[in-house]
């Protein structure tokens, strides 16, 4: 069973009516919901727990790029503050000690927060905020004790529309882009998809953090762990 968010209502009915033909009516759902919003996503995770009993796996994807003022701020409402939100609205849904099953949340990041990014430095500030939350929480004993694991995707350029959508808004220089990408290659969502499955299947990933990209293919990377007494 799966239920899915997105500001884009056309696209997400259109998505459910596949999603339905394939698998069955009531096996998966659609809400127009804003991530950036407290409100609807409260309503959202409430509405999801009441219709399929409870959340076993939550996917944080939603990500725009905008590196001008006003986009800038929106960009850190959207990708840090709604992976935040969704990310919390998750734990307190899955935790065994708040009458949850315990549970794994994947969050979506970019190899962008991994690395300097100099073409787009707010969409990488993000990014490298979503990988310090989801670590530090993974991190957490009590969040280890409550059954609920967290990992993190960071994929380099894939072939989604966000690539096809590189403009002056969002790239401080759409040529020296194009000319990366050409040079670093765009991954497909296949290999991303799969990713993400290993990771909610193995049980022994926590606080994992991994890029995909066309040149590396899917890399564990290791970053130190000093542990808080
Ligand atoms: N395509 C790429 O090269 C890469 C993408 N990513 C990340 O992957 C994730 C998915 O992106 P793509 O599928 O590539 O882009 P996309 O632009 O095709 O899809 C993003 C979806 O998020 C939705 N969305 C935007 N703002 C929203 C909001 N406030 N609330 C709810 N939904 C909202 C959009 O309507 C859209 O359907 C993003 O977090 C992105 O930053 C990471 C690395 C590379
Ligand atoms: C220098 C990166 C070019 C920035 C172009 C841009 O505005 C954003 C592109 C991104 C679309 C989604 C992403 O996550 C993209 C950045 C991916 C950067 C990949 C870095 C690869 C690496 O460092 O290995």
């Amino acid at each position: 069973k799966v239920c899915f968010c997105d500001t884009n209502g056309e696209l997400g009915t259109k998505t459910l009516s596949e999603l339905q033909s394939k698998y069955g009516e009531g096996n998966a759902m659609f809400q127009t919901c804003d991530v950036s919003l407290q409100q609807p996503m409260e309503n959202l995770f409430k509405k999801v727990k009441e219709t399929f009993g409870c959340l076993d796996i939550v996917c944080n994807n939603a990500g725009i790029g905008g590196e001008v003022y006003p986009l800038w701020e929106k960009t850190i409402d959207v990708n840090l503050k709604g992976t935040t939100r969704g990310t919390l609205l998750a734990l307190e849904h899955m935790r065994t000690d708040k009458g949850g099953k315990g549970g794994v949340i994947i969050n979506i990041s970019s190899a962008a927060g991994l690395n300097v990014n100099p073409l787009s430095p707010v969409y990488s500030a993000t990014k490298a905020g979503i990988i310090a939350l989801t670590r530090s929480l993974a991190m957490n004993s009590e969040v280890k004790s409550a059954g609920v694991r967290l990992n993190v995707v960071c994929p380099a350029f894939v072939d989604t529309d966000l690539i096809k959508e590189i403009n002056d808004d969002n790239c401080l220089d759409v040529q020296k882009a194009s000319k990366f990408i050409e040079m670093i290659g765009v991954v497909s969502k296949e290999v991303v998809v799969d990713c993400f499955m290993e990771l909610v299947r193995d049980v022994n990933q926590n606080g994992a953090v991994v890029k995909c990209s066309k040149m590396d293919g899917t890399q564990y990377t290791s970053i130190e762990v000093k542990p808080v007494t």
